[in-house]
């Protein structure tokens, strides 16, 4: 065996973080010891998964125990474990480095931020062992793997910017750690101090802890109670358990059933939407046990990937328990328990909007992507989805929501579909051309900030036998009496007729076709795709980044608008200036449709503009 010492440096972003950790995180401090608790309790259900179903374990009949043992002579606190231990690979890779790619950007995004770091993002977002630093100025972790063969290995480190790793003599399996802890932190070398800790944190760890030797209680699994023996506090603690969380989930679903499975659900909705907030993507954290014993720990399987934002446990009777994770992805009985809780789910949402609505909209404000996502790519479900969906209308004030069964419920009698429109936001929506002709019907215009709202809505077409209707489309019928009468002081038939023949010239291959509106009122004119709706060309012109020219748009004129009066005074005349002022008013209606227009031409144009307005 060589007693040689390795010295290696942490990844950059993990010195970033112990930085955060050992000089900014104070309050709460004592969390630490909940999040190697709970590292502890994974590696020993990984070890049992591993007895269950892989080969044959070092130490087979060691117990699954977390020894914790204080000394307050010599400031020690030491966590003891008989779980999977880690090779020196995963020493390295575990504990020195980051993988994720979302944890990577976080960690950088709170370093820059000086003082001004949110420490309880930090909370929601989970140090792990890298918390141990709070507390110790140095940490000595002493882990032998699982594997028959393996060997025993010492790391060693006080946090700052660098680790030592030297083999070790060989010992039973599983990972002890010993904190060397700092003079101010001197109280979690005392056995009451941990006894508290443990009570406050650590109550659902599905394994016996011994302190000093003696075993502390713990709560069974709580799902599997009856919901009437559990307080809310107690829900509580558990999600702070389970979701490595400081603050209190933001809705919670309980519930059992025998038929058509046997199942216990304990879900949680977290109160902060860590992806919106700009961490990567959530990883899916619901785990999947049958009797309290842990089949697949946060299981992407269980639940369709748009609930990855739950928090939890499904229990059921019927799994078998070596079932493999191969065989899992094949599993009819994994695919009915994911649609029987899924549904369960949705339906206690939409049970939430009814009873509890200020709370539904702080769960939609934080959450709605992910129900988009599923309204959009999750058929099985899509029905019970899209009633969950929310939007402001026209007939709305800022911030407050309709669904698509209260849009229906208040359409005018002579309005056979549903209208909606997209823009980045109210303002623009409302200050645009589109919705002009709504106006004056009194039709509701839903409003859609995001494209995927648009790709739902092109998706299922209709709702309740109601078509779904962009009101950016270009061939928009709504019915012959809603059609725009032609006003007394419109250009007359023929001018139109000349006017729009000399824009197509003008315009060239920038539109497909000029003609009269017959739904605008205040605007001069207005575009329209002729591939479909003006979203669908925004979001061509954002996916394909070489398509910075706007594709051609057939471009409507409001010919009583005084502007378009003028434009064919100027045509007749033969100025010069009537291409300019066409080519402007066309790209100011591609800008109202929220397309991008190259700027360099338009910055020449607005100059030519001035300098004639200036005289
Ligand atoms: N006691 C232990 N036994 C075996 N492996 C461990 C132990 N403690 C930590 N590890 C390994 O180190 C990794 C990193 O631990 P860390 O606590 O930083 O993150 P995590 O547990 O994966 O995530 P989080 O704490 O955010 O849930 C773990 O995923 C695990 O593989």
């Amino acid at each position: 065996m060589s007693t040689a010492v390795e010295t290696k440096e942490f990844q950059t972003e993990i010195r970033q973080l112990l930085d955060i950790v050992i000089h900014s995180l104070y309050t709460d401090r004592e969390i630490f010891l909940r999040e190697l608790i709970s590292n502890a309790a994974d590696a020993m259900e990984k070890l049992r998964y591993t007895q269950l179903t892989g080969p044959e374990v070092k130490d087979q009949d060691a117990a699954l125990e977390v020894h914790i043992d204080t000394d307050d002579n010599s400031h020690t606190l030491t966590i003891t474990d008989t779980g999977i231990g880690m090779t020196k690979e995963e020493l390295i890779g575990n504990l020195g480095t980051i993988a994720h790619s979302g944890s990577k950007e976080f960690i950088k995004h709170l370093a820059d931020k000086g003082d001004k770091k949110d420490l309880n993002l930090i909370g929601q977002f989970g140090v792990g062992f890298y918390s141990a630093f709070m507390v110790a100025e140095k940490v000595t972790i002493t882990t032998r793997s699982y594997h028959l063969n393996g060997e025993t290995f010492i790391w060693e480190s006080d946090g700052v910017g660098s680790y030592t790793i030297t083999e070790g003599e060989d010992r039973v399996r599983g990972t002890k750690m010993v904190l060397h802890l700092k003079e101010d932190a001197y109280e979690f070398a005392k056995e009451e101090t941990i006894q508290r800790v443990i009570k406050q944190y650590s109550s659902f760890v599905p394994y016996p802890i011994f302190v000093n030797g003696t075993k502390v209680n713990t709560v069974d699994a709580l799902w599997t109670k009856n919901k009437s023996e559990i307080a809310d506090n107690d829900y509580n603690e558990f999600y702070k358990f389970i979701a490595n969380a400081f603050d209190e989930p933001l809705l919670r679903l309980h519930f059992s059933s025998d038929a058509p499975l046997n199942i216990n659900t304990l879900l949680f909705v977290p109160k902060e939407n860590l992806e919106q907030i700009g961490f990567g993507r959530t990883e899916p954290g619901v785990s999947l046990y049958c009797k309290k014993v842990l089949i697949q720990e946060k299981s992407p399987l269980v639940l369709p990937e748009w609930l990855r934002f739950l928090r939890g446990v499904i229990d059921s009777e019927e799994l078998p328990l070596n079932i493999s994770r191969e065989t899992m992805q094949d599993s009819a009985l994994i695919s009915k328990l994911n649609k029987v809780v899924t549904s369960r789910f949705l339906k206690y949402l939409d049970g939430q909007a009814k009873s509890e609505p200020e709370k539904f909209k702080e769960f939609w404000e934080k959450f709605n992507f992910f129900i988009k996502e599923g309204a959009a790519n999750d058929y099985n479900h899509q029905k019970d989805l899209i009633k969950l969906l929310r939007f402001e209308s026209s007939s709305t004030e800022a911030g407050e929501l309709v669904s698509l069964a209260d849009y229906i419920s208040r359409m005018k009698e002579d309005q056979s579909a549903i209208y909606y429109v997209n823009g980045p936001s109210r303002e623009v929506i409302e200050s645009g051309p589109y919705l002009e002709v709504f106006r004056d019907k009194g039709f509701e215009v839903l409003f859609t900030y995001a494209a995927i709202d648009d790709y739902i809505f092109g998706s299922i077409r209709e709702y309740e036998g109601k078509k779904l209707i962009s009101a950016d489309e270009a061939d928009l019928n709504l019915g012959e009496t809603n059609q725009q009468e032609r006003s007394a002081d419109a250009l007359s038939e023929e001018d139109v007729l000349a006017l729009t023949n000399w824009l197509k010239e003008v315009l060239g291959d920038k539109v497909t076709d000029v003609r009269e509106s017959k739904r605008l009122v205040d605007s001069p004119a207005v575009v329209f795709s002729p591939f479909g709706t003006n979203s669908m060309q925004r979001m061509m012109q954002l996916v394909n980044k070489d398509f910075n020219k706007v594709g051609p748009s057939v471009l409507e004129i409001n010919s009583a608008h005084p502007m378009i009066k003028r434009l064919d005074n100027a045509r007749r005349n033969e100025d010069a200036f009537a291409k300019t002022a066409a080519e402007q008013i066309f790209e100011n209606a591609q800008i109202a449709a929220g397309l991008i227009v190259d700027p360099r031409n338009m910055v020449n144009r607005l100059n030519e503009i001035l300098e004639r307005a200036l005289g």
